[in-house]
């Protein structure tokens, strides 16, 4: 037998040293079984294609204790994930084991196994997942710490992205969309990786390889160091809000451009654009007529003048727009501008009807660009066909009376609703004029021209005629090839009796020195220029 004497200790030392020994060898062989137990795991993993691949960046079950996996997570959104794909986690992280994290690093994703996780304390685990349930171990800003979701709470889902070194890899993630937060039971979406978004257009470009510049001219003395760029962006963003604005109404682009001079954009203090609509404020009218005064259709489509009820007060039965929505009235023949009775809100048509053009969106694109003698004016980028309805011209309606007492610059932008009434006639108390100062569209920069290429009508649909308030509507009199500056005829009635007196053999450009009272010299540089122009239009 063989006794062992340990001379120099009690009893109880001896227990305690063999108690000490049988746990120093329990504890050897569960490092062992755990070292096996986590080599298993990670084989489950990859034959499940959710474990880190082989020769990825390594990561190790079991994890450590005390890896803290929110250190591990990014601070901003998408690249939580992207620097796990590309495998640029940094190595004190979760140190080695396969957490992926999502969003703005408060969504780490565990695969520990229910007996490895370990909640970190009592508040941060509320519920622990039942055994062998992967858990998704959230961590919100509100919570400060992680919470169990059990299985059936999450969708893993995987994505594949490219890595640095241009290989695929597969990232997984929870899909669960809204989860909730156990432990304050708050709804939170679940963040997800960003798909790699496609890039603008301003952005591409930036991509391409840099052109060799060469240096700019030196500067005008006084001019300020930023100004080119600074004023730049002033045009981008005049032209981005008039269009932005015109799209409310369906309309198609406005952009401002100058080719002439460094001026950047008109001036425009204040202005207010208006693409289809009108302020009435200066007048009594409410700008719309009531249901009641109104004629209106009962065809789904108005194929016949006769037969279109909108018609039937009208001298000239006839539709004024073809099959294309081109104005074809002959306004030669007409002393005062032609008139048009579109179908209103109340007809049975719909928009697709014959007899609606000028109340449809505007679908030619406008440039407004800087000319050589006129200030700004306005063309398109498209060519235009004769007959194409262009616009309205918009703008605050005051009454005439007022309008007459306007001088200079502030009656430049007047344009007098005549609609109906003859030339000769007096104006009566209840005639209006668009002013379009301060608010108003692009047409407010129509220039004007002796030889228009431009005409104007007038047109109702959501006013009756009788009321006096006609829209103002701009088409094309000629064909217009793209980029051609459209002008109109401010002066029509002196436009007629030039006419009338080139035809009785008087001379074409007769009184061409003598300007009227209010008028100013003509730049339309025309051979048929009359020598000047009212500053407003007189229609
Ligand atoms: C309605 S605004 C047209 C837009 C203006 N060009 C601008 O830059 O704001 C009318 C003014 O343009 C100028 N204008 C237009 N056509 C002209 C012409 N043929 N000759 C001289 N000035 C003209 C006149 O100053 C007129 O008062």
């Amino acid at each position: 037998m063989n006794i062992q004497i340990w001379s120099d200790t009690s009893l109880v030392d001896t227990d305690t040293r063999l108690r000490s020994q049988a746990y120093e060898e329990k504890v050897e062989r569960s490092k062992r079984k755990g070292v096996r137990m986590a080599e298993k795991l990670r084989k489950n993993l990859r034959k499940h294609g959710r474990g880190p691949t082989e020769g990825s960046d390594g990561e190790e079950y079991p994890p450590p204790r005390n890896g803290s996996v929110r250190a591990s997570t990014s601070s901003t959104r998408a690249p939580a994930v992207a620097s796990r794909a590309s495998g640029s986690a940094p190595s004190s992280v979760g140190q080695n084991r396969p957490s992926f994290s999502i969003g703005r690093g408060t969504t780490t994703r565990d695969r520990r196994t229910p007996q490895t996780a370990q909640p970190r304390s009592s508040r941060q685990s509320v519920h622990p997942p039942p055994a062998n349930t992967p858990a998704c171990l959230v961590q919100s800003p509100e919570s400060d710490g992680e919470e169990f979701i059990p299985k059936d709470m999450i969708d893993w889902s995987a994505r594949t992205y490219p890595t640095s070194k241009g290989k695929q890899r597969e990232v997984q993630y929870c899909e669960t969309e809204p989860y909730r937060s156990i432990s304050k039971g708050k709804q939170k979406a679940c963040p997800q990786p960003q798909p790699s978004r496609i890039r603008s257009a301003t952005e591409q470009n930036t991509l391409k390889p840099v052109r060799k510049i060469a240096p700019l001219p030196a500067r005008r003395q006084g001019a300020s160091r930023n100004s080119s760029s600074a004023r730049l962006s002033e045009r981008d963003a005049l032209s981005a809000q008039w269009t932005q604005m015109a799209k409310l109404s369906g309309a198609a682009t406005i952009s401002f451009m100058n080719e002439v001079d460094d001026e950047e954009i008109p001036p425009l203090d204040g202005f207010c654009y208006l693409e289809k609509d009108f302020n009435y404020d200066e007048i009594e009218h409410s700008g719309r007529d009531l249901k009641e005064v109104f004629l209106y259709c009962d065809h789904r489509i108005c194929e016949y003048a006769e037969e279109c009820n909108c018609q039937s007060t009208q001298e000239d039965i006839r539709f004024t727009y073809d099959e294309y929505r081109h104005f074809i009235a002959n306004e030669e023949d007409n002393d005062v501008s032609p008139f048009v009775v579109e179908c209103n809100e109340y007809c049975a048509c719909d928009k697709n009807c014959r007899n609606r053009v000028a109340q449809l969106p505007r679908k030619v694109p406008i440039e407004i660009f800087k000319t050589r003698k006129c200030g700004w004016g306005a063309r398109s980028s498209v060519d235009v066909e004769k007959g194409t309805v262009l616009g309205l011209y918009t703008g605050k309606i005051i009454y005439r009376r007022d309008a007459e007492l306007l001088k200079g610059e502030a009656k430049s932008f007047c344009f007098d609703m005549d609609g109906r009434e003859s030339p000769d006639e007096e104006p009566s108390e209840e005639s209006y004029t668009v002013d379009a100062k301060a608010c108003g569209n692009w047409t407010r920069f129509l220039n004007h021209s002796c030889a228009a290429n431009i005409k104007v009508y007038s047109a109702v649909w959501w006013t009756i005629p009788e009321s006096n308030l006609p829209c103002l509507v701009y088409y094309a009199a000629a064909d217009i090839p793209a980029r051609t500056e459209f002008t109109v005829d401010y002066n029509p009635s002196q436009a007629r009796l030039h006419k009338a007196n080139a035809s009785k053999g008087k001379k074409k450009g007769k009184g061409k020195n003598k300007i009227p009272e209010g008028a100013i010299p003509c730049e339309c540089g025309t051979k048929v220029c009359r020598g000047w122009v009212t500053e407003a239009c007189d229609n």
